[in-house]
């Protein structure tokens, strides 16, 4: 039985600060000058409080969940693209052809398609997993996109498809997504999570031009007056009122890796829009999320100052799909690499001869501070 909302939330623990400090410590003791691995040694130290141990494991089988389903308010002529495109691209994707898999196959990771509400008269094609919801939601601007039954369901679909992955060795999840007309949901998400001005998160998406991303501006206000005017409500609320059946999915996705300890790559906007509505539900979901990248579109520049760290890269990406968290997959390893492969200054200490330029090194590392001792985690040995 797929735990409900509430059983998910529950479900998510804090990471473990003590793992964490462990890991800042061992960094200071590795045989590198304290800090010089700069945010590789941020994203180390956060993953072993992910994995509540130091060193983290090196993740090995990275899996690509990309959440697929079409939007209602698409009918205001938010987007550049017919609503079939988004069935066409999830067929790109489980025939191996769109960016993403290019990406994906790069960096090793599983790709895993989930239809949750894409508009289709016939059945999703093989290969793609079948959890839709609802064909598309309605449209935010002048209705709730879902019911609380749909966005809850969507969301249990998400963590059931995760579950199931970690279940089967996944050991770092990626996040990724494709729905024509999801740009508009995702402003309205951040405006709502964020309070920020509609015009500041809300852009071009995938190449609409400005006369009407100005109209897209105004449909993300309308949508927020009705919300607004609908009275006070809570997180889940808000996501039925104003997401997609992807986003949810992709809650589902974020709690599920939360909750068995795993590291969960965010993407770009959409993705972004869905951590939001994750972190509003489960606080502590925050801490096991890795922002991959920042997308150009102008919520995604907002995402990192939510998650309270910088992204990994910064390509200029504005595609989805999740090539940007994939991007950043190997250095979520490297950063885990180091912590369990590297040598000490100590062992440094009692092998000077292996090291250019007799007593050189010897005087070197007489300088940083020793190690305590004691506190940091162990690697190698
Ligand atoms: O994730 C992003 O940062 C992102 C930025 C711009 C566009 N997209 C993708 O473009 C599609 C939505 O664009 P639009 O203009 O139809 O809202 C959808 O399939 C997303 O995957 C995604
Ligand atoms: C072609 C195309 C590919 C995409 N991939 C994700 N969103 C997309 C939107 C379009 C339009």
């Amino acid at each position: 039985m797929t735990p409900t909302v509430e059983e998910l939330v529950e479900q998510v623990r804090p990471v473990d600060r003590t793992a964490y400090a462990q890991a800042r410590e061992r960094h200071a003791g590795l045989a590198k000058p304290p800090g010089s691995l700069g945010r590789l040694e941020d994203l180390g130290a956060r993953l072993a409080a992910i994995a509540h141990r130091c060193p983290p494991p090196v993740p090995s089988s990275p899996a690509l969940v990309v959440a697929a389903a079409d939007h209602g308010v698409h009918a205001q002529g938010v987007s550049d693209w017919p609503q079939e495109v988004t069935a066409a691209m999830v067929a790109t994707v489980v025939s191996g052809g769109a960016a993403v898999n290019a990406i994906a196959r790069t960096v090793g990771a599983q790709v895993v398609v989930v239809d949750v509400g894409t508009l289709r008269l016939g059945p999703v094609p093989d290969g793609v997993r079948d959890e839709r919801v609802r064909s598309a939601t309605r449209d935010l601007a002048v209705e709730p996109a879902m019911t609380l039954d749909e966005c809850r369901t969507a969301i249990r679909a998400g963590a059931r498809v995760a579950a199931e992955l970690i279940d089967g060795g996944t050991d770092l999840l990626v996040t990724g997504e494709v729905g024509i007309g999801n740009t508009t949901a995702s402003a309205a998400l951040f405006a709502a999570f964020t309070g920020a001005d509609p015009a500041d998160v809300t852009g071009k998406g995938a190449n609409l031009d400005d006369g009407r991303t100005a109209h897209k501006v105004d449909v993300v206000r309308t949508a927020l007056a009705r919300h607004a005017a609908a009275g006070r409500s809570g997180p889940l609320e808000t996501l039925a009122s104003l997401g997609g059946l992807e986003h949810a999915a992709l809650v589902g996705v974020m709690l599920a890796g939360a909750a068995a300890r795993i590291p969960v790559v965010v993407d770009g906007v959409v993705t972004g829009a869905a951590a939001l509505a994750a972190v509003a539900l489960a606080p502590e979901v925050a801490g096991y999320l890795v922002a991959g990248h920042t997308s150009a579109e102008p919520g995604g520049r907002r995402l990192p100052d939510r998650l309270g760290e910088p992204a990994l890269l910064d390509l200029s990406l504005r595609l989805g799909e999740g090539t940007g968290a994939l991007l950043a997959v190997p250095l979520v390893q490297a950063a885990a690499r180091v912590l369990t492969d590297m040598a000490t200054l100590a062992d440094v200490t009692r092998a000077p001869s292996t090291l250019p330029g007799p007593g050189a090194v010897d005087a070197a590392i007489a300088a940083p501070a020793p190690l305590r001792g004691g506190e940091a985690c162990r690697g190698r040995s």
